[in-house]
Parts: structure tokens; C-alpha cells; sequence
């Protein structure tokens, strides 16, 4: 092998220095031994940077290979818990697959290998949704997220927009008074969704599944959605984390997703987990 090449660091080798943490900003003793915690992570703007669109997110090198090992060290009980679909989370970690609350509770898989748990929620009513989507058309840069039994209307391209957006929603929803949905704000994006599920939902049910069952929880997140985590992780005597700002009832705070994807390779450093295989 040409010597160059063969000193050349691997792309794991490189990824584990950069993910050398300089500062933790939340205590690593804050945390109960990897084999003991279910391990629970938002990804938009808590493990990934936000961007301008849905479809530029990116992984960070040296993030895939912590969470499989993460993965590893808590026996499969590491899941991503998500406002988006099982589909795109697995487009954007790929080959990866990881246990995952999907769609704000709207689907579940217990393992990255196994189907999703059906029944979560039905699909939107075609009709609503056909006038949900026209919404888009109020302005150059609304753009159209289709889950299914969800729709997303994002306006970070178009953040003039917000008012209109959600007033022409609000019109809509007058008209179907009985219809089971509800608006959920997000990050620069008004998701309608059927009522009945959420984040805190879909966590309550993947813990009462192996291998999540009786472990201690401990869950990062960053947006709205996410407080209906915080608010129940005390329940399952867990501890909640959020990103960019202090919320209610959490335990500590991240700066930022690059503070947070550092913590997570931090706790892969401790001596008691490396034993483990
Ligand atoms: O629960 P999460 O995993 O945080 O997902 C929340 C929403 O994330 C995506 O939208 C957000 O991230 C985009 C990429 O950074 C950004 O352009 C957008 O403004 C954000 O709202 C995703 O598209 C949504 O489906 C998720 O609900």
C-alpha cells in the first residue's frame, strides 16, 4: 500500500478527534450508567444544525458512528424521537436505521430492523389536505411537507409569511370544527397533524417495550414539541435536556446540536461503559 496512503487517518479516526469534547456544558455524572439509561434524541436542531430547507440537513462526521456504539453500549435502547417521518430519518442517516418515534408520535419502531408498529394515526383526510396544501401557493418560498397523515407547511424561506400562513389555517380548521386536528408550531414550519398523539405519546409507548423497558430515559430536544418529553421524563424518573435555551423542567441545558453530539461522544469515554462490548 502506497505509505501515504496507508498513514492517511481513517474518516473514524478523524471523526473521533473532532468529537474530543473541549467543554461539556452538561455534567456527564448527571447521567446513569449507559446499561442502566434509554437514551431518547431529537434530531432537527438537537443532534443536526438546522438549515434553510428540510432536505439539506447533514450528518456531521463522527456523529453515525457514536450513536451506533451508543446503540451498542445500551443494548438497543437509543431511539430518535422526531416531528418527522420514519422514512426521511432513514434517508438522512442512511445505511443507519435506529429505534425511532416518528412523525410527533404518529409512528413507533422498537429496532432499526423491524417494521414500524402500525395503527398510529390515518392518513389526513384527502380533501383537507388539498386545501391545507394550497396554502402554499400565498407565496414564493412556502415549502410543502407531506407526511401522510400530516402536513407541514415551512416558511423559513418565507418567514413574511408566518402570519398568513397560519390565519389561512385557523379559516380552515373554523370550517371543520369536528375535524381531529390540531396545529403544532414548530421551528419556522405550522404542522397540522391528527390530534390524539405527540412526542410524549409515542415515548410512553416505546418504554414499555423491550429493550427500552425499566431503564431510565434521558431525552434532548430543542423545539415546542419537545416539551411534551420534558414534562413527562420525571414519570419514568428520567432527565431532560434541552438545546439553545433553558426550558421548563429540564435538567440541564446545550448551547447548540455541535455541544450536543459532543456529549454524547463523551459518554462513550467513561471507563465503566468500556468494558462493555
Ligand atoms: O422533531 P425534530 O426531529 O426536531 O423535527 C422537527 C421538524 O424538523 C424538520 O424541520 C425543521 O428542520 C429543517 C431542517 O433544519 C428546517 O429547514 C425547518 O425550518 C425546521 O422546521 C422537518 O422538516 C419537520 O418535518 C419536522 O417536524
Amino acid at each position: 500500500m502506497n505509505q501515504e496512503l496507508a498513514e492517511m487517518p481513517m474518516e473514524d479516526d478523524i471523526a473521533d478527534r473532532n468529537e474530543a469534547p473541549d467543554s461539556v456544558p452538561v455534567p456527564r455524572s448527571l447521567i446513569p450508567h449507559l446499561s442502566e439509561c434509554a437514551v431518547l434524541l431529537d434530531i432537527d436542531g438537537t443532534l443536526l444544525d438546522l438549515m434553510p430547507t428540510p432536505r439539506e440537513v447533514w450528518v456531521p462526521p463522527g456523529l453515525a458512528k457514536t450513536l451506533r456504539r451508543l446503540l451498542e453500549r445500551t443494548g438497543g435502547a437509543l431511539a430518535m424521537v422526531s416531528g418527522r417521518s420514519l422514512n426521511d430519518i432513514d434517508l438522512i442517516f442512511a445505511p443507519d436505521q435506529f429505534p425511532a418515534v416518528g412523525g410527533h408520535g404518529a409512528e413507533m419502531r422498537i429496532r432499526g430492523d423491524s417494521e414500524a408498529v402500525p395503527g398510529h394515526a390515518p392518513p389526513m383526510d384527502k380533501e383537507l389536505k388539498r386545501r391545507l396544501a394550497a396554502i402554499a401557493k400565498l407565496s414564493p418560498g412556502i415549502l410543502l411537507e407531506d407526511k401522510g397523515y400530516s402536513l407541514a407547511l415551512h416558511y423559513r424561506l418565507a418567514p413574511h409569511a408566518e402570519k398568513a400562513i397560519y390565519e389561512a389555517v385557523s379559516l380552515i380548521r373554523a370550517d371543520l370544527p369536528n375535524a381531529p386536528i390540531e396545529v403544532l408550531p414548530g421551528k419556522c414550519v405550522c404542522e397540522i397533524k391528527h390530534a390524539g398523539f405527540t412526542k410524549a405519546t409515542g415515548v410512553r409507548e416505546l418504554m414499555m417495550h423491550e429493550p427500552f423497558k425499566g431503564r431510565r430515559p434521558f431525552f434532548i430536544g430543542d423545539d415546542v414539541t419537545d416539551e411534551s418529553v420534558f414534562a413527562i421524563m420525571p414519570d419514568m424518573d428520567g432527565l431532560a435536556f434541552s438545546v439553545g435555551r433553558r426550558a421548563k423542567g429540564v435538567a440541564g441545558h446545550f448551547d447548540a446540536p455541535d455541544d450536543v453530539r459532543q456529549f454524547l461522544a463523551h459518554l462513550l469515554d467513561d471507563e465503566r461503559d468500556a468494558t462493555l462490548p
